[in-house]
């Protein structure tokens, strides 16, 4: 029997590469369609691999016709928070535009069923804790606003043409793939785990933690880290759930758990058994404070329930990209 297909936009990246792995072994065949700009050939290992950018909508039309997926999963996007202030021309066109373009493709080949790559960044500054989903979506930097304006797209394809559809708002994506085979290889890599391992490892001379005067216990900044397998299995829960006819839903993924900077960075001293060199700078602006889940509708529908996002584990399974050794 041939086993089904999706497609996976940006299947190359961080979180599609680990998305596509999990999919093979959930007995899907991962269709990567991916421009390489930010991805990884390499990283393509579970199906078939097409180069190809999502603006390009008569490419996708074709790829959607060749393979006859049952479904696509659209991460291809710029993801970059600061980098969106500094060109939001590049953020409306690869992730508005390219949205417009994936749906237009959907809609001419009446494919179905789409799983999209949101973010808390749609939220902005929350003003109640835990962030659920009928938290204001206020988002305050460009790549948070089009992430926010492509749900509404979505939305809005959905209901005039009966596409049924998961949008999934992820926190702070981290680790790498608990048997080895993925990790995390961003250029250049801005998020705080890998720099403070890259650190450790005096890969870069020290960490610069943006602001210790913000008013959290420790006055560091506090976030709700998800591993990037849990985040993998999420998507495989969210395809099942529209297979069984589940209707349309956003939904947060996190662990619910909030922890600061230098928690984190305690972790990995413990763990590495190298102290993260650290100079403290000014607060980064577009910061929030304090982000973590409430996570309680994607465990409701999907059946979500982290199993790899204990801190300890997502520094073990990233340490090692990093070339540092890890203590059990
Ligand atoms: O070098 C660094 C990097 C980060 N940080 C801090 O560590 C915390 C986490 O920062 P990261 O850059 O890892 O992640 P962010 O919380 O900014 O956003 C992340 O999560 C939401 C996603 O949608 C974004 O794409 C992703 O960037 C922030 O408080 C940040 O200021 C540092 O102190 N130093």
């Amino acid at each position: 029997m041939i086993a089904p297909r999706i497609l996976v936009t940006g299947g190359a990246g961080y979180i599609g590469s680990h998305t596509a792995k999990f999919l093979r072994l959930a007995g899907i065949e991962p269709v990567v369609y991916d421009n390489l700009t930010t991805g990884n050939r390499s990283a393509v290992r579970w199906g078939p691999f097409v180069h190809g950018d999502v603006l390009d909508t008569s490419r996708l039309i074709d790829v959607i016709e060749q393979y006859r997926p049952i479904a696509v999963i659209h991460f291809a996007a710029s993801a970059y928070v600061g980098e969106s202030v500094a060109d939001p021309a590049k953020y409306y066109n690869n992730n508005v535009r390219g949205m417009l373009s994936l749906l237009d493709a959907c809609r001419a080949t009446r494919l179905g069923k789409f799983i999209f790559s949101s973010s808390c960044a749609t939220y902005g500054i929350p003003k109640v804790l835990p962030i659920d989903e009928a938290t204001p979506q206020q988002p305050i930097n460009p790549y948070g606003k089009t992430k926010l304006i492509a749900e509404h797209m979505l939305a809005d394809y959905g209901a005039a043409f009966g596409l049924s559809y998961v949008s999934l708002r992820y926190f702070n994506a981290c680790g790498a793939d608990p048997e080895g085979d993925l990790g995390e290889w961003h250029d250049p890599e801005t998020h705080l785990i890998p720099r403070a391992l890259m650190a450790a490892a005096g890969k870069i001379p020290h960490l610069e933690v943006f602001g210790d005067d913000y008013d959290t216990p420790d006055g560091t900044c506090i976030r709700d880290y998800v591993h990037v397998a849990d985040l993998a299995l999420a998507h495989v829960l969210a395809y099942r759930y529209l297979e069984n006819g589940g209707g349309s839903l956003a939904l947060n993924l996190g662990t619910g758990r909030g922890l600061s900077i230098k928690e984190v960075l305690r972790t990995i001293g413990e763990r590495t058994g190298r102290a993260v060199p650290v100079v403290f700078h000014q607060r980064r602006s577009g910061d929030p404070p304090v982000l973590y889940a409430d996570a309680s509708l994607a465990h409701r529908s999907l059946g979500f329930l982290p199993q790899f996002s204990d801190l300890e584990t997502i520094v073990r399974t990233a340490a090692p990209f990093f070339g540092l050794e890890v203590r059990s």
